[in-house]
């Protein structure tokens, strides 16, 4: 059964460019919260701070929260981009991610090839994986730039090819960052009427948005991150009240 059990996450990036001792001093005294230095004299933000949750079957979350809450850095843990520095991750379920377009694209392979590799990845066969890259590349209205390297793509060429890629795949978790819902009008209308249907379908949703009317509107939980931390945890109406 598809589920995600976060236990004390905590993601931190370290900050590279602090290597005077006095500027460090003056970064880490005013904003002590966020920064700290760790066991090597890195000065590192904290990202996220302690995350514990679970997300069950038929659960449609909305990310909520200021920028630089934490929204994003906790999608792309989900998506196993980034390794926790403390805490656990479970999941299982297949996932499809809808937030970074180029990730898991090899640039120089075409758009058809890379949704052939990603449906052997996934498991198919060859001729099934054929199959559905005919269905992307014509959900994707990419014409003949389907057989054409991926690198030479437009960031809306790009992002049509991710959208078409994950949504043809059916996830059981689905997880997306709010700007995959903007994009150019002719395709996001036929792209919204598919992702209606896949965020009804999917068995998990994981949304970052700030936009309430699409909170309202899809999900059925809100988590309210504030600087790496979770603020809030509840029915959508709840959450979105208390603020
Ligand atoms: N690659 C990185 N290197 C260093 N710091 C990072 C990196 N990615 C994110 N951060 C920091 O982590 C924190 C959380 O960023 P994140 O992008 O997750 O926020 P967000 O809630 O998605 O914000 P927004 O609504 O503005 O998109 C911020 O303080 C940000 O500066």
């Amino acid at each position: 059964m598809p589920h995600i059990l976060a236990n004390q996450l905590t993601i931190e990036f370290p900050l590279y460019h602090f290597d005077s001792r006095s500027l460090k001093k003056q970064v880490l005294a005013r904003t002590p919260l966020r920064l700290r230095e760790d066991d090597s004299n890195r000065v590192v933000v904290s990202a996220l701070r302690d995350l514990s949750f679970r997300i069950g079957r038929g659960e449609r979350v909305a990310l909520v929260g200021g920028n630089g809450a934490g929204k994003t850095t906790l999608l792309r843990t989900l998506a196993g981009v980034y390794q926790p520095v403390g805490g656990r991750l479970s999941m299982a379920g297949l996932i499809g991610s809808l937030i970074d377009p180029s990730a898991g694209m090899d640039p120089s392979s075409t758009g058809r090839e890379n949704i052939v590799l990603r449906g052997l990845f996934r498991g198919l066969s060859q001729a099934e994986s054929e199959t559905m890259a005919d269905e992307v590349a014509a959900f994707s209205g990419l014409n003949e730039f389907i057989d054409a390297p991926v690198r030479t793509y437009s960031a809306g060429m790009q992002v049509r090819l991710s959208f078409a890629m994950a949504t043809t795949m059916e996830p059981q978790i689905l997880l997306m960052d709010e700007w995959f819902l903007a994009g150019d009008a002719a395709f996001m209308a036929k792209a919204r009427a598919r992702l209606t249907r896949l965020v009804t379908d999917a068995e998990i949703l994981v949304l970052a948005t700030h936009d309430m009317t699409i909170v309202r509107e899809w999900c059925t939980r809100a988590i309210r991150l504030e600087a790496g931390r979770i603020v809030a945890d509840g029915p959508v109406a709840e959450v979105l009240e208390a603020a």
